[in-house]
């Protein structure tokens, strides 16, 4: 059977031949409805997706950040929270991974539940704690404002930066909260507690994968898109996988 490849782009491409960059490879994942696609276009395209729709699959997107003088290329993985949206593309997902974003919604305790379920699923195919992990709690814009320390107070049905925090550490990884809604700048503080903005969490990971000494495995080239835009560019995309495997190609490294 015949690839089935569906791509489109909304990528502003600048061309620039002797850019080298590396490229990263880091899926999104969480329970549906928790803001992964808004998270991940907030940050590539830079605004608040106003209407979303249930992801299908996977969405892609990448962004060209530079930490340190070093261009990266974040290559982020947008997938399905739907059971139903992900089934038969899970293991493309869990190939060649760099890093694991996990998102809950601060308000949502049972997506903050669910994330066992996620790191279950992650150790399945192998992602375990020697590989890059955030979590992040996302719409901290919805939290209630509380007057009292919410690192001791539980404000019902919420997720505290507390609670959020043990988990963290007990699992290895760094907590973010932050909301892909709130204004840059426009809320540093929510409820009492402490806001990442969205280019703080991709930028801290950025700056991670960077310090990585070892060469990453490579990143499989599902969309046959990766090498033709290797340049400047930060955009938004959606593609199906292709039906049929494509052989994997070392993304290590890119001339643009
Ligand atoms: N207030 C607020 N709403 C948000 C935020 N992020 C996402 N939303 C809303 O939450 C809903 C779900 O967002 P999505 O980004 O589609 O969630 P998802 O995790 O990608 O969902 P699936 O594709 O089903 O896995 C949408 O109505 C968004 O507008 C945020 O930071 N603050």
């Amino acid at each position: 059977m015949e690839s089935s490849l569906e791509f489109s782009n909304s990528f502003t491409s600048v061309s620039s031949p002797s850019a080298r960059c590396r490229i990263f490879k880091i899926i999104v994942i969480g329970d549906s409805g928790v803001g992964k696609t808004c998270l991940t276009y907030r940050f590539c395209a830079g605004e608040f997706l106003d209407r979303t729709e249930a992801t299908i699959g996977v969405d892609f997107r990448e962004s060209l950040v530079e930490v340190e003088g070093e261009k990266i290329k974040l290559q982020l993985w947008d997938t399905a929270g739907q059971e139903r949206f992900r089934k038969s593309m899970v293991q493309q997902y869990y190939r060649n991974v760099h890093a694991v974003l996990f998102i809950y919604d601060v308000t949502r305790p049972d997506s903050f539940r669910g994330l066992p379920a996620w790191i279950e699923e992650c150790r399945r195919y192998s992602l375990g704690q020697e590989i890059t992990r955030f979590l992040v709690g996302n719409k901290s814009d919805l939290r209630d404002t509380c007057s009292c320390d919410p690192r001791s107070i539980k404000v019902e049905g919420q997720v505290t930066r507390d609670q959020a925090q043990k988990f963290a550490v007990a699992h290895g990884m760094i907590l973010f909260e932050t909301s892909a809604k709130s204004l840059p700048g426009g809320g540093g503080e929510s409820g009492g507690g402490h806001q990442d903005s969205v280019e703080d969490v991709f930028m801290a990971l950025a700056s991670r994968l960077k310090r990585q000494t070892r060469p990453p495995p490579p990143v499989l080239n599902n969309t046959g898109v990766s090498g033709s835009y290797c340049g400047s560019y930060t955009g938004t995309s959606s593609f199906r996988l292709p039906a049929k495997k494509n052989p994997q190609k070392d993304f290590w490294t890119c001339t643009c």
